[in-house]
């Protein structure tokens, strides 16, 4: 049965969100056949009594050849079924429909107006580790399906959509779309923009400034070795407030009371008792936290609030020949629509940012033989890219106040906590960097 097949095949995906528990049962919500050989699957996966939907986009072949060795699903009457989205013909498919706004079964390619698709491109399935799944045609565009549906638009289409009308800097231009009905809601299933052919992923770049800091003698300050990094931190920070400028005037923004100051605190705390439950080694810093996010209950101040990105970090951003531009608008994957669409402070971004740097600096510590002495490298060389990211950010118009310090450290806090649980889901070897951010520093 084709369910028992994709039930068995769907939890080993590096995009499944329910890693880690038993799946009890997997049942096909939509099948449609886009054209012979490809038929674009919802299926409902159910865990522990919640059902998640995902996207499969199914192909089937009479011989496999080599090439789609590795993409196989299993057979069933002798018929192949594969991960279509290694096959590039079949995803060709997809990108003439965008070109053509076609339709099928209420599956609705689409491109944006005014703007041409070349069609001739061959797909590349991207490596990244990612929570969904990138189509890379030649040097032109990058096709994203989502792979866990969430009924709705997708705030990346949303954000994009509306920053390129206005011609703003700092985006990948958006050139098409595909969405289905679910619930009775349109909703996303792909979104494609432009590729950065010639872009460099700002944490590829981060690295390799940490990793030349390390090799330098002791004695070369973080400010003297040859790959610091502090400039592009400097440029990433006034990139992001304009961002942030542009998201203010595109959609709408509003102010918290401090009454509602109190509650998003409340939220901080509900993610630290959830996490805890999953994560018993945050349970010794909890007090810790509780006090920072305490510090916010008593702001007696309103905070400005407007569309932000959500989950703001160096894997996010790509430095081109000429600028830094800001990718991934979706929020944290996982959370609820209406969160990852809620008006929240821009510092929210900033604190994911800060957060960033410190994972740079600390990823090459774990399993490190030579941990001890790198560890006030690492300090460093994270102390000295966020604070160029701060100044950047003021540069570019961006406010970070005195009195905005308890808000920006209670954000860091629960990035963190979130990274804990991501970490643990994912990739428990890395657990320790997130922790990190735990540890008593000075004020
Ligand atoms: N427009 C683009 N041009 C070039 N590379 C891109 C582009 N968009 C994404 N990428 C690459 O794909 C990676 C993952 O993209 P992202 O949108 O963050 O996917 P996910 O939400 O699945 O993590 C990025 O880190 C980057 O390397
Ligand atoms: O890029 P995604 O939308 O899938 O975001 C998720 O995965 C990220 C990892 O790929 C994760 O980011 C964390 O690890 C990064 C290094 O790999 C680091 O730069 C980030 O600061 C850290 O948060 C992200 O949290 C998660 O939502």
């Amino acid at each position: 049965m084709l369910d028992e097949l994709l039930a068995a095949w769907i939890g080993r995906q590096r995009w499944f969100g329910g890693k880690g528990r038993a799946i009890d049962a997997l049942s096909i919500e939509s099948d449609v056949e886009l054209a012979p050989g490809l038929r674009h699957l919802v299926a409902a996966v159910w865990q522990e009594g919640s059902r998640e939907r995902y996207q499969i986009l199914l192909g089937e072949r009479a011989e496999l050849p080599d090439r789609l060795g590795h993409a196989l699903i299993g057979t069933l009457g002798g018929t192949y079924l594969y991960d279509a989205v290694h096959d590039s013909d079949l995803m060709g498919l997809l990108l003439g429909g965008m070109a053509r706004d076609e339709s099928r079964g209420g599956i609705r390619m689409r491109h944006v107006p005014g703007v041409e698709i070349d069609t001739t491109p061959k797909s590349l399935v991207l490596g990244a580790e990612q929570s969904n799944t990138s189509l890379v045609f030649g040097d032109s565009y990058i096709c994203k399906l989502f792979r866990r549906l969430i009924p709705g638009v997708n705030p990346e289409l949303e954000i994009v959509t509306a920053l390129a009308e206005r011609h703003a800097p700092h985006i990948a231009r958006p050139y098409g779309w595909i969405e289905t009905e679910l619930d009775g809601t349109a909703t996303t299933l792909a979104i494609m923009q432009e590729y950065l052919c010639t872009a460099n992923d700002g944490w590829d770049l981060a690295l390799a400034s940490v990793r030349d800091l390390y090799a330098c003698m002791p004695e070369i300050s973080a400010a003297d070795a040859g790959g610091d990094f502090a400039a592009e931190s400097l440029r990433l920070g006034v990139a992001t407030a304009r961002v942030h400028k542009e998201l203010a005037e595109a959609f709408p923004t509003g102010v918290i009371q401090c009454h509602e100051v109190k509650r998003m605190a409340e939220g901080f705390r509900q993610r630290l008792r959830r996490a805890m439950t999953e994560v018993p080694a945050l349970r010794p810093h909890a007090d810790a936290v509780e006090a920072a996010y305490h510090k916010v209950d008593q702001l007696a101040a309103e905070v400005r609030v407007q569309r932000v990105h959500g989950d703001y970090h160096l894997g996010q951003v790509m430095r081109t020949p000429t600028e830094w531009v800001v990718l991934d608008f979706e929020g944290e994957p996982g959370q609820p629509l209406a969160e990852r669409t809620a008006l929240y402070s821009p510092l929210r971004d900033v604190a994911g940012m800060l957060r960033s740097f410190d994972y740079a600096a600390r990823h090459l510590l774990a399993d490190n033989p030579r941990a001890a002495e790198l560890e006030p490298r690492a300090e460093e060389w994270a102390d000295r890219n966020r604070m160029a990211f701060l100044d950047g950010y003021i540069e570019g118009g961006g406010a970070v106040t005195a009195r905005d310090a308890a808000l920006l450290h209670a954000f860091e806090l629960s990035k963190a906590v979130y990274e804990v649980v991501y970490e643990a889901r994912n990739r428990p070897s890395w657990v320790p960097i997130p922790l990190a951010a735990f540890r008593p520093r000075p004020t």
